[in-house]
C-alpha cells in the first residue's frame, strides 16, 4: 500500500521550517497533501482564507506534482481531516505528520484515540522540542504507530515571525501575497 503523508498547518505564516519540512517530506513519500487550517488551541493573526493563499503559494514555489494543496481538508479537528482523507484516498496508507512540539499534545486532540488508530502518525524533529519518551509511550498507548521521520529542519516560528517580523524566516515566494494583503508588519525585503 503505497504511503501519503498529510501535513495541516495554520500557515500563519508558512516559514523556511514548513517549506524545509514539505521538501524533507518529498524525499520520504511518493506523494504529500498539505492544507492551512484553524487551530482550536490558538488565535490566529491572519483569516483563513489568507492562509490558504500563502500556503498555496509556497505549494507553487515547489513545484512538484507529488505534492499539493487540499483546502477540503482544513478542518479545526484532525480526526475529521483524516476522516475526509480517508474517503479521498481509500487505498492509501496515510501518514499524518507533526512535529515533536506537538506529541505532548496530541493525546488532548479531539478522539486522539480514532486519529492515532485510524492512520500512521510521523513525527518530525522540532529543534528544542525533543521527544519525550513519555509523550510518545502516551501516544502508543492511545494507539500510534509511530514512524520517526528523519529529517533536519531549521528552526523556525510562525509566531516569532508574527511578535518580530523577519524577512529571512519567510519563503520569498509568498511575498507578493504578504504585500498585497498587508501582513504581519513586513514591508518589501
Ligand atoms: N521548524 C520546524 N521544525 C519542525 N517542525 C515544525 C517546524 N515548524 C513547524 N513545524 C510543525 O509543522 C506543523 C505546523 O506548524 P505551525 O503552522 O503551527 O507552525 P508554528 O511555527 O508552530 O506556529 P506558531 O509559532 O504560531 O505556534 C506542526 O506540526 C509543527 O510541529
Ligand atoms: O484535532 C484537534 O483537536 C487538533 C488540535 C490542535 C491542532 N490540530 C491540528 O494540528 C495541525 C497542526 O496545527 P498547527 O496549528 O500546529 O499548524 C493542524 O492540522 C491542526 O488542525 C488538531
Amino acid at each position: 500500500m503505497s504511503r501519503l503523508a498529510l501535513f495541516g498547518t495554520s500557515a500563519d505564516p508558512p516559514t523556511r521550517g514548513h517549506r524545509a519540512l514539505l521538501e524533507g517530506l518529498l524525499g520520504l513519500f511518493p506523494q504529500v497533501v498539505t492544507w492551512a487550517s484553524d487551530n482550536p488551541l490558538k488565535q490566529h493573526g491572519a483569516p483563513l482564507e489568507v492562509r490558504t493563499a500563502l500556503l498555496e503559494a509556497l505549494v507553487g514555489a515547489i513545484d512538484d506534482p507529488r505534492l499539493s494543496l487540499e483546502p477540503q481538508l482544513s478542518s479545526p479537528w484532525a480526526v475529521e481531516t483524516l476522516e475526509r482523507a480517508r474517503v479521498r484516498w481509500p487505498q492509501r496508507q496515510l501518514v499524518f505528520v507533526v512535529g515533536s512540539d506537538l506529541a505532548g499534545q496530541m493525546p488532548r486532540w479531539k478522539r486522539a484515540d480514532d486519529l492515532l488508530r485510524g492512520c500512521r502518525l510521523g513525527i518530525a524533529q522540532r529543534q528544542g522540542w525533543p521527544l519525550q519518551a513519555d509523550d510518545l509511550e502516551r501516544l502508543r498507548d492511545l494507539g500510534a504507530t509511530v514512524d520517526l521521520l528523519p529529517l533536519a529542519i531549521p528552526p523556525s516560528a510562525s509566531s516569532r515571525i508574527r511578535e518580530r517580523p523577519d524577512p529571512a524566516q519567510v519563503p520569498s515566494e509568498l511575498w507578493p501575497v504578504l504585500l498585497q494583503h498587508n501582513l504581519y508588519g513586513l514591508s518589501e525585503p
